[in-house]
């Protein structure tokens, strides 16, 4: 029997399965050298197409000539992009991006319905380039796309294929359309004013390529006091490519050479734009560690277990940054800090867990999510939102990121390579972690440094705190000498980091010991971190000394000088 051989997988089997699967994607990753962070990509955008014009003529008993009745065409729907603070990656944004085009003209003056706009929704942080002409990465704009379309066609071939891309002809009158002089002229003026409108794109390009630092959240402006039912239109963003015109209908045509002309023209193809985005993460505060320190485990601590960053007993664990939002009660608590007996261990063995206790049927008489909506129907909350109960409490909150582990020469591309230290380079300050069970997590600290140093000279000066992590590894099971030990090792910690290391304004970094997995002392940590990106943030809000010159008072009028 084959089977025999090969029995069904059990459970550990697939455990096993699954720990292989995860390693595989690790090493995978680390042969890139951290080339496939997706903090960078590349969209090439083509806003929505104007619908085309209609050719009719107006039909009406006892009116054997109507009127020509073709309406115009919709224009097509613009592209915008817009930051939020609800996306971390790029990952979810298509590389293709096609806006929405406008609906043709009907008969009897309708036209066409005009493209919706499309928001293309990028994280807070995100660097917007237009890329220029002449890069290989940048794809084809409308001219070009029509240009290659035509390759291989002789010169009457071509002008009849641009004569259907831009003209729409009544049935079988074509043919006679085209040799008539009134169209002709609009044949003459359509092409004018298409080399206008390619000209003055070109100039655009050149002269203000599109460029957006998209760092602020955009919050609409509608005054709180606002009569009711006044004009509101929500903020969609930066615009960065527009859709085409509509076509124009054959009434457009109408003159005194041509009482009933048989063409419309078609509507306009949306700009084509190429875009690099590139991803700065905006946390306030950013973990830098060795492989395995604990740094994921801290940042689901800290988040209550929200942020989803895998753990795991090997290094390089976490693969792309992963930001978590702290939140801050007036007491000093956090959300998630306060369970008691909570556990943040490896990702797999919660899983695990979960997947038995699931088996088991714990939750089986749980209320579904429906049922205690019906039970809280007079409130109309959904209080089963994960972080609802701490919503009153909330004070302050502020965002930190977790890291893949960072090695001696990782600036150079050696292990996942620097690439997330560039998303680090605006946070308002850095946490090292160190694994205090360590033999001598003082040692790691200088390559940390050395390592921000090297990518970026001052970079290191952000660091406020060393968190030694695992604490609960060390004193043993109480006894004496091992507690004394654990104490000493810390004031080594401490010691050579008051010698050593220094922050950005000379002062020294604090050392807190903690343990991540059992979530003890963190909350001296989200004290600590909380005046960090306080006083950052009232940093970055204070005038600059020039403003501080326009708000002083000149000398009074007339004065001597
Ligand atoms: N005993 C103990 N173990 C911990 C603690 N924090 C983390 N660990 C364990 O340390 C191992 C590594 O934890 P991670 O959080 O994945 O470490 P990391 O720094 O994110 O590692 P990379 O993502 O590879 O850089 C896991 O097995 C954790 O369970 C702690 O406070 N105490
Ligand atoms: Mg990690």
């Amino acid at each position: 029997m084959a089977n025999a051989q090969f029995p069904p997988a059990p459970e550990e089997d697939e455990g096993l399965r699954d720990r292989l699967r995860r390693r595989r994607r690790t090493e995978w990753k680390r042969k890139q050298r951290g080339q496939t962070f997706l903090d960078n990509l590349i969209v090439s955008i083509r806003a929505g197409s104007g619908g085309d014009g209609c050719v009719a003529f107006h039909r009406e008993k006892f009116k054997p000539y109507g009127p020509p009745s073709g309406g115009n065409g919709g224009r097509g729907g613009d592209v915008y992009i817009m930051p939020t603070p609800h996306l971390t990656t790029l990952s979810a944004i298509a590389k293709k991006i096609r806006g929405n085009p406008g609906a043709n003209g009907q008969g009897t003056w309708q036209n066409g319905k005009n493209g919706e706009p499309l928001v293309i929704r990028v994280p807070l942080g995100t660097i917007v380039r237009e890329i220029p002409r002449g890069d290989s990465r940048r794809s084809k704009d409308e001219w070009e796309a029509e240009e290659e379309s035509l390759e291989g066609l002789n010169a009457e071939e071509r002008l009849e294929k641009m004569r259907d891309n831009r003209w729409v002809h009544y049935p079988r009158f074509g043919e006679a359309n085209i040799t008539r002089d009134s169209f002709k002229e609009s044949e003459k003026s359509l092409y004018r004013h298409e080399r206008e409108r390619r000209l003055a794109r070109r100039q655009r390009e050149l002269e203000e390529p599109i460029y957006h630092d998209l760092d602020k959240e955009m919050i609409s402006s509608r005054p709180v006091d606002a009569p009711l039912g006044a004009r509101h239109r929500e903020p969609l963003g930066h615009l960065v490519a527009s859709g085409g015109s509509g076509g124009l209908g054959n009434p457009h045509f109408l003159s005194q050479l041509n009482r009933a002309p048989k063409f419309a023209t078609r509507g306009q193809p949306g700009e084509r734009i190429t875009l690099a985005l590139e991803l700065k993460i905006l946390a306030d505060v950013g973990f830098v560690g060795m492989p395995n320190a604990g740094k994921s485990t801290l940042l689901r601590a800290l988040t209550g277990g929200r942020a989803k960053s895998e753990v795991a007993s090997y290094a390089f664990t976490t693969l792309n940054p992963v930001v978590g939002i702290v939140r801050v009660a007036a007491d000093g608590t956090f959300e998630g800090g306060v369970k008691p007996g909570q556990v943040h261990d490896e990702t797999l063995i919660e899983e695990q867990l979960e997947r038995e206790r699931m088996q088991r049927g714990d939750a089986a008489h749980a209320l579904t999510r429906n049922q205690t909506a019906e039970r809280h129907a007079s409130l109309r909350v959904d209080t089963d939102r994960g972080g609802y109960h701490f919503d009153m409490a909330e004070t302050f909150r502020f965002t930190i990121a977790d890291n893949p582990g960072l090695i001696s020469d990782s600036s150079e591309n050696v292990g996942l390579g620097h690439s997330f230290l560039r998303s680090m380079e605006r946070s308002l300050a850095l946490a090292y972690i160190v694994d205090l069970s360590a033999p001598a997590p003082w040692e790691e600290l200088l390559v940390l440094r050395e390592e921000l140093e090297k990518y970026q000279p001052g970079m290191s000066r952000k660091a406020r705190i060393v968190i030694a992590n695992k604490a609960d590894l060390l004193g043993g099971d109480g006894d004496d000498a091992a507690v004394i030990e654990a104490k000493e090792k810390l004031r080594r910690l401490e010691e050579f980091v008051a010698e050593r290391l220094l922050s950005g304004d000379g002062r020294k970094l604090d050392v807190v010991p903690v343990s991540a997995k059992f979530s003890q002392n963190l909350t001296r940590v989200v004290g600590l971190m909380r005046t960090y990106v306080q006083e950052a943030r009232d940093q970055l809000m204070a005038p600059t000394p020039k403003e501080l010159d326009v708000l002083q008072p000149g000398p009074p009028l007339g004065a001597p000088q």
